[in-house]
């Protein structure tokens, strides 16, 4: 026997062929074997000892995980659902779950022939797609956001009319609508030079990313093959779908939607028609949250707010000015969450309830009202306390401060750490406009300015600042998102405690590779353009691809444009919107790369787990230059 251990760890013919990652791969896999038999025998007896545990006490036959799943699964046509509840009872793995039995659930996977595995292997792909370290953008975000379709699609006026396609499309647009998000906005994208903002023009960047990925994602798991005729038609309503999404377009819908229903000219026979009702389906889906049961609609606010405030965060932390809607040191969950209850989703939910007039929109609308009502009420409740606090002053410095900003919590504190709550008021002349949402601003009138300028709004406490570049912005930054090389180099030539902030793309090859072949498709000019929208715009190539896109061509051809900068440092960076430290010392030989937002931490082994053999496969991939360029 051990002869035969030591022939075993002569390098095969096999091995010796081997690059070194899949060598060191192999090494670990030939570990795995030679204790393997330990292990089986450990297998074994398991088993074996479960069996009769089974066996002894039926009850334990009942599958309580199982169960729990169907219980709330049951309910997944019910308004008052909680995605949270669905993730704990499947372990974190409600998007799939969901989707899986939605799909089951529509008769899609018989009317379409639709294969389970791929169909499983689609969903977990959306599913790992999704930042688990985004407060709010994550993958139960998506489970919401489709539940809620679900429950739309379900409504008479809708539901009699649409095809089999069409219900494929809004559910795949549901689940997919905020694919890969980086946890950041648009403005942060483009003030730091994201090349993710280059590719799509400044125009719905986002969203164009998301869509895309969406499309990878159908052709990795290959789903698109098995509805090759239906293929053209699917991209275009399911990009047109998630380009509806963007909320800096919420004004060009509603105005639409009102038309439609003043003028009583819907025509649900309409095709078109009945694309543009899944759209603002969609949207209403999107931002519907604050619809929901209190104790989950709450869950979802304090969610979306401590996104906005990391977002600030790093806005403070890069000297970039702080969105007013993120500064955590500014403004309050309440007062984000009145100003958006009434200025965005009222509006929207308003319409959208005069359309359906049913009992579900009733209840919707009702849920809407009364939390409403309670942020309001805290905004009142803040409002005594500020006011109270003031009048503990004395009045010559009450009269002094006048002119100039509150602060209730001295300035020494500014830059407290990310997480710590830190409420003030602004300038008296900044009341009166409610500045809401990185995206949206309320004014006082009641009316909504998108801002569509890309360029971020300058702040008074930042006026005076060199102009926002990725250029100025270091090397004293602590978090960059920073594509060009000579940035990149700057940064590393930056002290040595640097943290980054990765938003795109994430360094695992595999997932690269899937996005990349998208954006490879679209070049092709395979997918047009959605509904003749203004804001799907066609990207600048990144590379010329030949007709059949292979990851090992992506990151030959890629490898071109990128030049090497920093060799090996980036292999600890994983993906995601928060930062992640990173120290030369810190820094992991390529094979250590890992995908994901955060550092490795024990609760996310089963998911690495799962992720294995496609990480394995792309393992020669790891090329610095090429991981270098995706941070
Ligand atoms: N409860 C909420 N409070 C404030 N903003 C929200 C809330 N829910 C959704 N949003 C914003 O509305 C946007 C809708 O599109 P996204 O999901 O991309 O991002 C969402 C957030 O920026
Ligand atoms: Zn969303």
């Amino acid at each position: 026997m051990e002869d035969e251990e030591e022939a075993s760890e002569e390098p095969t013919r096999e091995e010796r062929r081997l690059s070194c990652g899949e060598a060191a791969l192999v090494g670990g896999l030939e570990e795995r074997r030679r204790t393997g038999r330990f292990l089986t025998v450990h297998k074994r007896r398991r088993r074996r000892l479960v069996t009769r545990a089974l066996h002894e006490h039926s009850a334990l036959l009942d599958d309580l995980h199982h169960g729990n799943v169907q219980c709330v699964l049951e309910r997944v046509w019910q308004w008052p659902f909680n995605a949270f509840t669905l993730d704990t009872a499947t372990g974190g793995r409600s998007l799939p779950v969901l989707c899986v039995h939605l799909f089951h659930w529509y008769g899609l996977m018989d009317h379409f022939s639709l294969d389970v595995v791929r169909i499983w292997k689609f969903f977990t792909l959306v599913e790992e797609g999704y930042h688990s370290t985004n407060p709010y953008h994550n993958a139960i975000h998506a489970t919401d956001v489709t539940q809620a379709m679900h429950c739309f699609l379900q409504e008479q006026k809708i539901r009699e009319h649409l095809t089999p396609a069409e219900v494929m499309c809004a559910l795949i647009a549901a689940v997919t609508h905020d694919l890969d998000h980086p946890g950041v906005n648009q403005p942060f994208l483009i003030a730091t030079s994201n090349h993710l903002a280059a590719l799509y023009q400044n125009t719905s960047v986002l969203e164009n990313h998301h869509w895309r990925s969406a499309i990878g994602c159908l052709l990795e798991s290959h789903l698109a093959e098995q509805v090759s005729a239906l293929r053209p038609d699917l991209e275009k309503q399911i990009s047109s779908l998630i380009l509806a999404t963007d909320i800096t377009r919420q004004q060009e819908f509603l105005t639409r939607f009102k038309k439609y229903l003043d003028d009583g000219n819907l025509n649900m026979e309409d095709k078109e028609d009945r694309h543009f009702i899944l759209q603002i389906a969609l949207k209403c889906a999107d931002i519907s949250n604050p619809c929901r049961p209190w104790e989950v609609s709450k869950k979802w606010s304090q969610k979306v707010c401590e996104e906005f405030f990391r977002q600030g965060d790093y806005e403070r932390q890069l000297n970039l000015p702080v969105t007013p809607i993120c500064d955590r040191q500014s403004i309050s969950v309440p007062k984000i969450q009145a100003g958006f209850f009434k200025f965005v989703v009222a509006p929207l939910f308003e319409e959208w309830h005069r359309f359906l007039d049913t009992s579900l929109s009733k209840s919707m609308m009702k849920y809407l009202r009364e939390n409403q009502a309670r942020w309001e009420a805290e905004v009142v409740e803040e409002t005594k306390t500020d006011i109270s606090e003031e009048t503990e002053e004395l009045p010559e410095v009450i009269e002094e401060k006048l002119p100039k900003r509150r602060h209730s919590v001295p300035l020494s504190q500014r830059f407290g750490a990310p997480g710590t709550s830190h409420r003030r008021e602004s300038l008296p002349e900044q009341r009166r406009r409610l500045t809401l949402g990185p995206i949206l601003q309320f004014q006082e009138d009641e009316e909504i300015s998108i801002l569509s300028s890309p360029s971020l709004r300058s702040s008074d406490s930042n006026s005076d600042e060199k102009p926002v570049s990725a250029e100025n912005l270091l090397p004293d930054v602590s978090i960059a998102s920073i594509t060009s090389s000579g940035n990149v180099q700057r940064l590393m030539l930056a002290p040595p405690r640097l943290t980054r902030q990765q938003t795109f793309p994430p360094v695992q090859p595999y997932v690269r590779a899937r996005y990349m072949s998208t954006t490879a498709e679209i070049l092709q000019g395979s997918i047009s353009s959605s509904s003749g929208s203004s804001t799907d715009i066609e990207p600048k190539p990144l590379i010329r691809e030949k007709e059949n896109v292979d990851p090992d061509s992506v990151f030959k051809t890629q490898k071109t444009i990128i030049k090497p900068q920093f060799p090996q440092l980036v292999c600890k960076q994983r993906r995601g919107s928060a930062p992640v430290s990173l120290t030369p010392s810190e820094a992991l030989p390529a094979r250590s790369a890992r995908r994901g937002s955060v550092p490795a931490d024990p609760t996310s082994i089963h998911r690495q787990s799962r992720r294995c053999s496609l990480t394995c496969r792309n393992l020669r991939h790891l090329q610095p230059d090429w991981i270098e360029y995706t941070v």
